[in-house]
């Protein structure tokens, strides 16, 4: 477990800073199982997880979405058959703040 996930979220505002290439290279150290994804270019932290049928992925989401709310901190869940694609990335700045990280360790920690 990194110390990423005993981290709490910070609000982020338009003014937060992104992640350095340097904290990039670092942090994604600590989430392996987590790929940076550019979408609309936008850098985002992506991960699948895989279930044995709808309801466990559908379960999983809910949990997710319970610790988004306690973080004031939100993903795009795409929930799947047997499938929960994650995707974290803070909307005020366009890009990747230190929170994205720290959820993304809290969200393998669901598991
Ligand atoms: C007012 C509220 O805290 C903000 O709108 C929060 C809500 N959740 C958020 N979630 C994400 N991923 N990025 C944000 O910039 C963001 N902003």
């Amino acid at each position: 477990m990194s110390d990423l996930n005993k981290m709490k979220c910070e609000a982020c505002h338009a003014d937060a800073p992104k992640v350095s290439d340097a904290e990039l290279a670092q942090l994604m150290g600590q989430i392996p199982d987590w790929a940076p994804v550019t979408r609309d270019g936008i850098l985002q932290l992506e991960r699948e997880y895989k279930f044995k049928n709808f309801k466990q992925a559908w379960a999983f989401n809910n949990k997710v979405a319970e610790l988004a709310e306690a973080e004031g901190h939100h993903p795009a869940l795409l929930l799947e058959w047997g499938k929960l694609t994650v995707t974290w990335w803070s909307h005020s700045i366009k890009g990747l703040h230190k929170n994205d990280f720290i959820c993304a360790a809290k969200t393998d920690a669901l598991l």
